[in-house]
């Protein structure tokens, strides 16, 4: 594995060394996060693209037995099997876990969401209403998911962006079943889901010994939260954070799971 600078990248070797000597720590999950983690940030989401060495690294880490791998995503279900280049058997939990999916040689095997009449009502009124915030504000604009509406601010100026999320906030606290920020996002959901519970439910199914977690954004501390001390947390950047690790940006992330991937082969 190679090394970096640092106490901090120093702890996440040692602790990879570990899992990757002791036999016992298998069922061996890696989950992450997609955007600002494997993917560079972008301002058109559409452009977002896991870092080559990240597509490599995973393509090698799938052929080792006893390693499970999933990427757990704010994003849309369709979206994220779209622009992940993973291999066949990759778990996708998709709109914070609200959408569950595994990649399969043909397609993806998908669980359906199903909404109730009411949350659907809500999700369209919240479709309208985010669309009047967007209106008349540059660089505002709303994605619309299957069980929440997305109002992006990062193409905003500073002081309308601030506007933007203040309004969409309430209306999200007034109409939204949850209401989640992240980088120039904020997020209104018409089901209860986060990242912890979907990892946490992941786990269990795959009966996994040890977790390993990376994620950059506020929505992953939730599945930072869930991990035990046995697992590894990796913060991506410089923001607080409850996650045990951190490595700077996801080129770093890349090349720490090659390394990983080339350790257990
Ligand atoms: O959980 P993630 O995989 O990190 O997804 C979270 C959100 O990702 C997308 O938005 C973020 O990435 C965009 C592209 O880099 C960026 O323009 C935006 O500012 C970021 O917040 C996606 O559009 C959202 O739906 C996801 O919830």
């Amino acid at each position: 594995m190679s090394e970096r600078q640092g106490d901090a990248a120093d702890g996440l070797t040692a602790a990879l060394r570990a899992v990757v000597a002791d036999p016992a720590a298998r069922p061996f999950l890696v989950a992450l996060d997609f955007d600002g983690t494997l993917a560079p940030l972008q301002d058109d989401p559409s452009a977002s693209r896991i870092l080559p060495a990240g597509v490599d690294a995973l393509a090698r880490l799938a052929q080792v037995e006893g390693v499970e791998l999933a990427l757990v995503s704010g994003r849309a279900m369709t979206d994220l099997h779209a622009l992940a280049e993973v291999p066949a058997g990759t778990f996708l939990i998709g709109s914070h876990g609200a959408e569950r999916a595994r990649v399969t040689a043909f397609g993806l095997d998908r669980d359906v969401v199903q909404l109730s009449d009411e949350q659907a009502d809500r999700l369209a009124a919240l479709g309208a209403q985010t669309a009047a915030v967007a209106r008349g504000r540059d660089g505002v604009w709303v994605e619309t998911k299957p069980t929440a509406v997305v109002v992006h601010t990062r193409l905003a100026e500073p002081d309308v962006a601030a506007e933007a999320t203040q309004v969409a906030v309430e209306l999200g606290e007034r109409l939204g079943t949850g209401v989640l920020r992240g980088r120039d996002v904020v997020e209104i959901t018409v089901l209860q889901a986060d990242k912890g519970e979907a990892l946490t439910a992941l786990r269990a199914e795959l009966g996994a010994s040890v977790v390993l977690y990376a994620g950059d954004d506020v929505t992953d501390e939730h599945a930072f939260a869930a991990l035990g001390p046995q697992d590894l947390s990796i913060k991506v950047g410089r923001a607080e954070t409850v996650a045990r690790y951190r490595l700077a940006t996801p080129q770093e992330l890349v090349d720490t799971l090659g390394g990983l991937a080339a350790a257990l082969v």
